[in-house]
């Protein structure tokens, strides 16, 4: 670190009582000459250190924000091979790299072979983790025969025949599918836009066959558990195995799907291991009993075809924004409970929200019950899924959230 210039001598004023009066006048002027020079010199000096300070607290906030992305940054997954004295040989899960890497004295003190560890880009050893099953419970969400049924949803008559078609059959009526000498459908695909009723779609299915939904997420398969994706997809088709019947529903799958890109990062060849691991598990998929799989996306343009093939994801159902009478219909399902005014005419209002999706009007009904609350009413009135309305258009415009959905 280079050392900041010293600071000037202060001036010292030394009157001989033997000097006459013109030189304790020279005296006292260059005394008064060296002062401004010293001030002069201590001024640049305290400019500079200005400028100075002024760049290091730009560092500072620079590595305050480098230190944040680093702790928020994802972790990689790996195993402690061996603690030898050099420090600590890990190997990265998904890609098998063996690397010996340091390990701070608290971490090393309850380290043994075999743990499971958290690692950063640059190998350290972050964290111990829990047990294997940590991940599992963390990446899956598992429902007992979800308390969604096809009345809670509204406008999707015809999707709704589809997934029954393709789902709900093969579970129910596996020998039908036998006798006539057909494989059903691998798996189905929803696709649409955000907050049209995928989800509860899926749902539904697996309450209605009475089946274990186990639903893991494409975007935190790759982004949360890197190096594990494709043994958590290996886990998600053993647990169903176990849990059967049961509807396996892999919610943005255009996170492990996408189509192949150029490049080759180290993020890249996970959602590719991850990617390949599924088409594996859906490729051996026939005698497996009954399970089934459903996927959704919001981004159908940037899925690799490779999924699609006969076999897997053979069934594509388009899952769109509501029209009229569905928006009708979601407007209905969701003021079901609530106190509404005479004058309310649900019809009427719907024809007003073209263009909302499913989870938009669930979330237009509670914020038209929220005004009815601040205005200390116990009713809803027309006005305020007008009001809602217009505050959900403002909230959209300025891009901030709607409210949580009912
Ligand atoms: N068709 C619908 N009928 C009734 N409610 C709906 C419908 N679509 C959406 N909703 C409401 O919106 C919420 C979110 O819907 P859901 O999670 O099923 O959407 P999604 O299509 O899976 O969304 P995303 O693509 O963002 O995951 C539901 O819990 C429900 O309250």
């Amino acid at each position: 670190m280079s050392r900041s210039p010293s600071l000037p001598e202060r001036p010292r004023l030394d009157l001989d009582p033997e000097m006459t009066p013109e030189e304790r006048l020279d005296a006292l002027r260059d005394h008064f000459e060296e002062i401004v020079r010293v001030n002069e010199q201590l001024t640049e000096q305290l400019d500079s250190a200005r400028t100075r300070q002024s760049d290091l607290s730009d560092d500072v906030d620079q590595l305050e924000r480098e230190n944040e992305t680093l702790k928020t940054s994802s972790l990689y997954i790996a195993t402690a091979e061996e603690l030898t004295d050099d420090g600590v040989v890990v190997k990265q899960h998904g890609n098998n790299q063996e690397v010996l890497t340091e390990v701070s004295p608290s971490i090393r003190d309850t380290l043994e072979a075999g743990d499971r560890v958290a690692i950063n880009d640059s190998f350290s050893v972050k964290q111990i983790l829990e047990a294997e099953t940590d991940s599992r419970a963390q990446a899956m969400q598992v429902e007992r025969s979800p308390d969604v049924s096809y009345d809670d949803i509204g406008g999707l008559e015809e999707e709704m025949v589809e997934v029954r078609e393709a789902v709900e059959e093969p579970l129910l009526n596996a020998q039908q599918f036998r006798d006539v000498g057909i494989e059903p459908p691998s798996g189905v695909l929803l696709h649409g836009p955000p907050g049209t009723g995928k989800t509860m779609l899926a749902k539904a299915v697996a309450n209605e066959t009475d089946a274990t939904f186990i639903k893991m997420a494409g975007s935190e398969l790759v982004r949360k558990f890197i190096g594990e994706g494709a043994r958590l997809v290996r886990d998600l088709f053993e647990l169903a195995s176990e849990r059967q019947p049961a509807i396996i529903f892999i919610d943005e799958i255009d996170a492990i799907a996408a189509k192949r890109t150029e490049s080759k990062t180290s993020g890249d060849a996970e959602v590719q291991r991850t990617m390949m691991q599924l088409l594996s598990e859906m490729d051996g998929f026939d005698d497996r009993g009954e399970i089934r799989i459903i996927a959704a996306t919001n981004r159908f343009d940037m899925l690799d075809r490779a999924i699609l093939r006969p076999g897997r994801f053979d069934r594509l159902i388009e899952v769109p924004n509501p029209d009229v009478e569905g928006r009708e219909r979601i407007l209905e399902i969701h003021t079901e409970d609530m106190n509404l005014a005479d004058d309310v005419d649900l019809a009427a209002f719907a024809a007003e929200t073209e263009g909302l999706s499913g989870a938009e009007i669930a979330s237009l009904t509670t914020e038209a019950g929220m005004f009815a609350i601040r205005d200390d009413r116990t009713t809803v009135e027309q006005g305020d899924f007008h009001d809602a309305l217009d505050k959900i258009s403002q909230d959209e415009e300025s891009g901030s959230q709607p409210v949580a959905f009912a």
